[in-house]
């Protein structure tokens, strides 16, 4: 419901900047694409796999093509172009320019009233982490319990769940694994709101938190698998490979990283749940949603092997997991 916001206003920017134009006319991959539009490689990318979600273009051999609908009716050359209906709605939607904004920048846009989230200052007020932490706890209970119910956590004894906001995920997981202990990690204020949803779940013999900036600061060691749930689609892939490095060097060998992401397709095009989710992660963070092998890449490079995804259920979620050999 909340991703249904981006479906037209993908296709305004798309019509303003002359994509159905140009993928009409010639195939192209997403770097030949954004050299002839002027847009950022990026930023397209993440676009295009929003039209193709849309049906709007589609992928083959790397290369994007408009379909035969955006040929008929979204090709400014065409005879039912529909550009002169659609040009209204560039000024009635605020999204549009904001897209617009991240596909030319490769950017969010600089006039984004929420900004870059809090977080990325490394600390936050109190009434701040208390607004991020229960905007969290709704988004992301349905996959939590999805992820809780899978059968790998039943054979772990600990767990450190890194950037937990709420801890949702953490106490789900402790709720249906009754043998597991978990810490909590993410920076102290919202250590102190995730606190709050571990003493309502009457789970403090189990749950524990780490106030602890996890790029800057030391992990605390000594847990057998490593959760991150909605935490790389915050952050670009040189900094995830970072994550992953961090994880890594505080894992024992034989441990697991595991992240809850809704995942792209494995060629970008789609679907619709990830492509929606990336446009939001676009607009508003330094990141995006990521395919199977875009973490395979990040995963590897930190020396984790056997990356595999399972869909979770509650939602749109998979479990990626990794072992440190
Ligand atoms: C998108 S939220 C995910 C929260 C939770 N895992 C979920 O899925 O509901 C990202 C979390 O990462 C945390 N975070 C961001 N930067 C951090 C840092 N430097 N150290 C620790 N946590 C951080 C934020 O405070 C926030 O709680």
């Amino acid at each position: 419901m909340w991703e249904s916001q981006f479906r037209l206003p993908v296709a305004t920017v798309a019509d303003e900047v002359g994509t159905f134009r140009a993928l009409g006319n010639t195939p192209m991959n997403t770097a030949d694409l954004a050299a002839e539009l002027k847009v950022d490689e990026r930023a397209l990318g993440i676009h295009l796999g929003a039209l193709a979600a849309c049906d709007l273009v589609e992928k083959r051999d790397g290369k994007w093509a408009a379909t035969p609908a955006a040929r008929t009716w979204l090709h400014p050359d065409a005879v039912g172009y529909w550009g002169g209906f659609l040009f209204r709605f560039r000024e009635t939607n605020p999204l549009h320019a904001q897209l617009l904004e991240t596909l030319k920048t490769g950017k969010r846009p600089v006039g984004n009233v929420s900004g870059g989230p809090e977080w990325e200052r490394g600390t936050m007020s109190q009434e701040v982490a208390e607004r991020i932490a229960i905007f969290m706890h709704a988004h992301s209970m349905a996959p939590a319990r999805g992820a809780a119910s899978q059968q790998l956590f039943a054979e772990l004894d600990s767990l450190m769940d890194v950037g937990c906001g709420s801890g949702v995920y953490g106490i789900e997981i402790a709720k249906a694994n009754p043998r597991i202990k978990v810490t909590l990690l993410d920076l102290k204020e919202m250590c102190a709101e995730a606190h709050k949803f571990v003493e309502e779940a009457g789970l403090t013999g189990r749950v524990s938190t780490a106030g602890v900036n996890m790029f800057e600061q030391e992990w605390p060691t000594g847990h057998s698998a490593h959760f991150f749930a909605n935490v790389f689609h915050d952050w670009s892939e040189e900094t995830n490979r970072l994550l992953a490095k961090k994880s890594f060097d505080a894992l024992p060998s034989g441990g697991k990283i595991l992240l809850s992401e809704v995942l792209m397709d494995d060629d970008g095009a789609g679907p619709w749940q990830a492509a929606a989710f990336s446009l939001m992660m676009l607009v508003g963070t330094l990141g995006k949603q990521y395919s199977l092998p875009e973490f395979r890449a990040i995963l590897e490079s930190a020396g984790f092997t056997n990356v595999q995804a399972t869909r979770t259920g509650g939602g749109y979620y998979s479990l990626v997991s990794a072992v440190k050999p």
